[in-house]
């Protein structure tokens, strides 16, 4: 089946916890968590009005109602309603994880989410637990030894070794998500916003490591929640992954560093945009070895073609630069109904999903590339992330990451676009050389899902950083006045 626009329906088996330890503990946290959470750079609902907070499920990790001065730990897995009675978008369900003390350390003052003032919880303050080193340790060992907590199981990879007493360094970059780093050893995602099913950033990876892929970081522990037995509201409620500790590239950079940095310098990156595309290729083979393939035929591809459009229809009427470009634009996605109507086919698989130069990582022992976060783009439903889609999608993304970084470099003028074109060749032949498959024989598809991603991109800007905008809005400009021509 192709990707589609559906919208998010994820959130609907979604269980509710019942009253009245519910009720209490949503009293005492509704103010503060109603201020707190649209300011969290994962939240996902800025801009429209947050208009009810419920509770899906709460499981004290570490108790919370004690009067001595240490921490307590509360899990939370929070529903979010958005706008009016008129407002048909789904739910989104947000994993917090609180720390609670009489009275905060000044070193944790940043990490206040509030201090209720009715509730269990009055006159505590309540704040984001894992800049606690002790509570972020405390994760660790529960980590380290598999078993459930209330809704919480804890599972763990056969034969790998956590180490304990590792202190916590909590990241504090851009980010859809949280991540804690133990040591130099591991690095702990936890999800923000979660949806049931299992995450392809667990799914994947775990399918690659029993395939033998060094790729990528091999889940070494994980946590989710689930809802068995008679006493949930919804028994068959599908379980939500919550986090995933993978061992950590100590030393290493991101391939968007990296690329910048070969901008400023003016050094060749052909040499690694070329190993980043085998590094690519032989994470698409062992993905197709490991998971379920497909083929799309002409009726898939047209209806790809067409949920292509729709998406453009969708960003036009959000974003009104791209308005002037639609038509252009339609054409590509007209030359990929073409290409199916001529009996031109297309492998599926599962992917990367959200590839760019961001979630690729280099050591600096230069033992070529790893792919992290394959969470897949983070404003798609779950059950879409986990279709089967074509490799081209990634290798597209990529593509677009090469023309970003050239344009937002922002020097350069000419010299920046023979290195974005130079990286793009380099990595579509590394591609080729390892899987035996050059994107480029396969134009009308390569350029239908740049557009499409370019599409992405431009929503994503205006949603998330407006003065980027310009970047995508470039090769929306190029690829809608282009031919399906090779460049
Ligand atoms: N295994 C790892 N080793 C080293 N750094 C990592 C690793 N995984 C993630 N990181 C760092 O953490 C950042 C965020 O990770 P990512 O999985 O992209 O999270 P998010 O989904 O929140 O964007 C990455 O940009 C990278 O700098
Ligand atoms: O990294 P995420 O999974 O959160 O992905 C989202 O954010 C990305 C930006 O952080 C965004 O990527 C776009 O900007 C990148 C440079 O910052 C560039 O390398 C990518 O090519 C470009 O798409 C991504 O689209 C979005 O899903």
């Amino acid at each position: 089946m192709p990707e589609s626009s559906s919208p998010r329906t994820v959130h609907a088996r979604l269980p509710q916890l019942s009253a009245p330890h519910g009720s209490a503990l949503l009293r005492s946290l509704t103010g503060p968590l109603a201020r707190w959470l649209p300011r969290q750079r994962w939240f996902a609902g800025k801009g429209r009005p947050l208009s009810s907070l419920s509770l899906v499920a709460a499981t004290e990790l570490l108790s919370c109602s004690g009067s001595g001065p240490g921490p307590g730990l509360l899990h939370l897995l929070v529903r979010a309603r958005h706008g009016g009675a008129r407002d048909t978008t789904p739910d989104d369900c947000y994993q917090l994880l609180l720390g609670v003390r009489p009275v905060l350390p000044p070193a944790l003052s940043p990490a206040l989410v509030g201090r209720p003032t009715e509730g269990p919880l009055r006159g505590r303050a309540v704040y984001e637990a894992l800049h606690d080193n002790r509570l972020a340790t405390l994760m660790l060992e529960r980590l380290r030894a598999p078993g459930r907590h209330g809704t919480l199981s804890f599972g763990r990879a056969p034969g790998t070794a956590i180490p304990s007493g590792l202190s916590a360094r909590m990241l504090t970059g851009e980010q859809s998500n949280s991540s804690v780093v133990y040591g130099e050893e591991h690095i702990l995602k936890l999800f923000r916003r979660v949806s049931p099913g299992v995450n392809p950033d667990l799914e994947l990876p775990l399918a690659l490591a029993e395939a033998g892929c060094a790729r990528v970081p091999a889940p070494a522990a994980w946590f989710e929640a689930s809802f068995p037995g008679a006493a949930a509201p919804e028994p068959d409620a599908e379980p939500l992954t919550l986090g995933v500790l993978v061992p950590y590239l100590a030393g290493s950079a991101d391939g968007w560093q990296l690329a910048l940095a070969s901008l400023t310098q003016r050094t060749d990156f052909s040499g690694a945009a070329r190993s980043l595309g085998r590094a690519t290729a032989e994470v698409h083979t062992a993905l197709a070895t490991a998971l379920p393939t497909d083929r799309l035929g002409r009726p898939e591809l047209e209806e790809a073609a067409a949920a292509m459009t729709e998406r453009l229809t969708d960003a036009a009427a959000a974003v009104p630069a791209l308005r002037p470009y639609q038509s252009g634009l339609r054409r590509t996605y007209r030359a990929l109904a073409d290409y199916a109507a001529r009996g031109g086919e297309c492998p599926v698989q599962r992917l990367h999903g959200d590839l760019h130069l961001g979630q690729v990582l280099r050591t600096a022992e230069g033992e070529g590339w790893s792919l992290i976060d394959f969470e897949g783009e983070p404003a798609r439903p779950l059950t879409d992330r986990r279709r089967p889609g074509p490799p081209v999608r990634d290798i597209a993304g990529m593509l677009r990451s090469f023309d970003y970084a050239a344009c937002q470099h922002g020097t350069g003028g000419s010299w920046a676009e023979s290195w974005s074109r130079a990286n793009r060749a380099a990595y579509c032949r590394g591609y080729a050389e390892t899987s035996g498959r050059d994107p480029l024989d396969q134009l009308e598809l390569l350029r239908a899902y740049e557009t499409d991603k370019a599409v992405y991109e431009v929503l994503y800007e205006a949603r998330h950083r407006p003065h980027w905008l310009h970047v995508p809005m470039t090769a929306i400009r190029r690829l809608a006045a282009a031919t399906v021509t090779a460049d």
